[in-house]
């Protein structure tokens, strides 16, 4: 599924009605039709429902959506904000339908008429706001920024049309108020700002409706942003042959874990492991060895001299691995340094750089485009910003454009994490995970999917398609977790590793 820009979206609906020569108002009907739908499977029938209409085409959907009310015999009241004189185009020709259908409109032009509408609103169980969507420039204007805070006040349950009235589509930084919807009813396409933070908090639940905009139409303005779902993972997903053997899985090292941090290494190798690595060594401090010996007896061990202060406090044959993960738990020394840069100097396999494994990446960025196999980095948002010299608001508020740019720039793969963890290629093609809870804000949860990451580039096809697997897996195995125990805390990362296998067992028997 395409996520999209403002400007996208509009050049999208540009598009369909200019060049394939479906009206406005056909695109407004089957919006408002389509959120209707939705609204009559959870709105009681005697519920008032009170309609925020606005005067740009967002209002246009909202006129829709309230003949259908009207129509099916909910009590609904209709408020424009602004004049009547305001509303034109498409919107003009569903307001008319709606008021030959015998539907009345009140308006609320200006500060006075503000009790009235505070009135009004105290009858109302649920609300629909149709007043603003895309095409909001800048900050609400004063007037509509007071009915937003009235809406947000009210607490009355609100239902919103493709965004959250005064959420900018493209995100970035939203120091105004917006309406804080239950439920927002994205048309077609999820913008920018739905993953994007602070814009998100406004959503609520979200639902895509289809609105029927042609393929022609979305493949004309193809921003290459698309929400990863379980249909792309079970498509994707690697099967085994019945031939195979453990050297057609792929061979791997993890160098992780230090004296202070055995677990990380545990972690990410008990994670590898699950996630079907056919071979795997693990390079780690005597003090650690024995700790992660314990807790993953698959693994093997490649030794170095980690008292080493140079880059010798590696294993001498990195060739003979396909990939290499670097960091969980290695901590900040000196060496770690020089082992960075022997691994981007000297690994001819994918290269997979997380936590301290990417400290001193910010002073060797320009090693990043000489490698000629994949590197993928795993930063979360505070690393991200290390890396790119940003605060780590600077990295919420433009997630994608930063991720972006950085991985188009240093030729490198990139799982930005957070809720909706987000993968870029070295092409800019990006995805965003649709699966993980904040089951997953707990310490070590990264070092697993590190594993994961390393074991599912060695058996997928394309880079793109492992890491964003794996990190739907990961956040899928999170999701059954906390729906079975009901709980979102308290589920640890190595319970992660333990559940793996279920719930990618669940994952693919599912029917999409
Ligand atoms: N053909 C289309 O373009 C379709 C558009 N649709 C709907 O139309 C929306 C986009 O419509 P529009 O481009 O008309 O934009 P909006 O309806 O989001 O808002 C634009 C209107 O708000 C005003 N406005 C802009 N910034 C403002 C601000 N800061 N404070 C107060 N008022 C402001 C503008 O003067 C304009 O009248 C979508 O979100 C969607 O709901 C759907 O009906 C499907 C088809
Ligand atoms: N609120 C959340 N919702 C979904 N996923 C989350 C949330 N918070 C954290 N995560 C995920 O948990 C993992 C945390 O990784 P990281 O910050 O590297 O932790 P650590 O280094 O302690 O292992 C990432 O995969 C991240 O996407
Ligand atoms: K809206």
């Amino acid at each position: 599924m395409q996520i999209v820009s403002r400007e996208e979206m509009q050049a999208i609906d540009r598009h369909a009605i200019e060049s394939i020569g479906l009206g406005g108002h056909l695109l407004m009907e089957n919006a408002g039709r389509g959120i209707f739908e939705h609204l009559r499977s959870i709105l009681g029938q005697d519920e008032r429902i009170g309609v925020i209409i606005g005067k740009g085409n967002n209002g246009g959907d909202g006129f829709v959506i309230a003949r259908y009310l009207r129509d099916h015999g909910y009590s609904t009241d209709v408020w424009v904000i602004g004049e009547a004189a305001a509303i034109i185009g498409d919107s003009a020709y569903h307001k008319a339908a709606f008021e030959r259908s015998g539907g009345s409109v009140s308006y609320a032009t200006e500060e006075a008429a503000l009790n009235d509408f505070e009135k009004a609103m105290r009858q109302w169980d649920v609300m629909i706001d149709a007043l603003l969507g895309t095409g909001i420039k800048g900050a609400p204007r004063p007037f509509y920024l007071r009915i937003i805070q009235c809406m947000n006040k009210s607490q009355v349950p609100v239902y919103s049309v493709d965004m959250p009235s005064g959420v900018p589509a493209n995100g970035g930084s939203v120091s105004h108020d917006c309406v804080k919807a239950l439920r927002t009813y994205t048309l077609q396409c999820p913008k920018i700002a739905q993953f994007t933070f602070p814009s998100a908090s406004y959503y609520g639940e979200v639902a895509v409706v289809d609105i029927g905009l042609p393929q022609a139409s979305l493949k004309a303005h193809d921003g290459k942003r698309r929400l990863w779902l379980k249909d792309d993972f079970q498509k994707t997903y690697p099967r085994r042959s019945v031939f195979s053997h453990k050297g057609s899985h792929g061979k791997g090292l993890i160098v992780a874990g230090s004296e202070d941090m055995p677990g990380a290494a545990v972690l990410a190798t008990r994670a590898a492991l699950r996630a079907g690595i056919g071979l795997l060594s693990v390079s780690a401090p005597n003090s650690a060895k024995s700790i992660i010996a314990h807790h993953a007896v698959e693994a093997m061990y490649d030794p170095f001299d980690y008292r080493a202060q140079t880059a010798d406090a590696l294993p001498k044959q990195l060739s003979t691995y396909d990939g290499v993960a670097f960091g969980p738990g290695i901590g900040r020394a000196e060496r770690v340094e020089d082992q960075l840069i022997k691994l981007l100097n000297n690994t001819d396999g994918v290269l997979v750089l997380d936590a301290d494994g990417l400290f001193y990446l910010n002073q060797h960025l320009d090693k990043l485009s000489q490698r000629s196999s994949p590197t993928i980095l795993t930063p979360h948002p505070g690393e991200m910003a290390r890396l790119v010299g940003a605060t780590i608001k600077d990295v919420e508020n433009n997630r994608f454009e930063m991720a972006r740019t950085f991985s188009k720039t240093y030729g490198v793969y990139l799982i930005l994490k957070g809720p909706n963890t987000l993968v870029t290629a070295p092409d800019g093609q990006q995805w965003v995970n649709s699966t993980g809870n904040p089951a997953l804000a707990n310490g070590g949860t990264g070092d697993v999917l590190t594993g994961i990451v390393l074991a599912f580039a060695l058996q997928h096809k394309r880079i793109s398609a492992a890491l964003c697997n794996a990190v739907y897996l990961h956040g899928f195995i999170a999701d059954q977790l906390s729906q079975e125990l009901s709980v979102q805390s308290g589920i640890v990362a190595s319970d992660l590793t333990v559940a793996l296998p279920e719930a990618l067992g669940k994952l693919l028997s599912a029917t999409t």
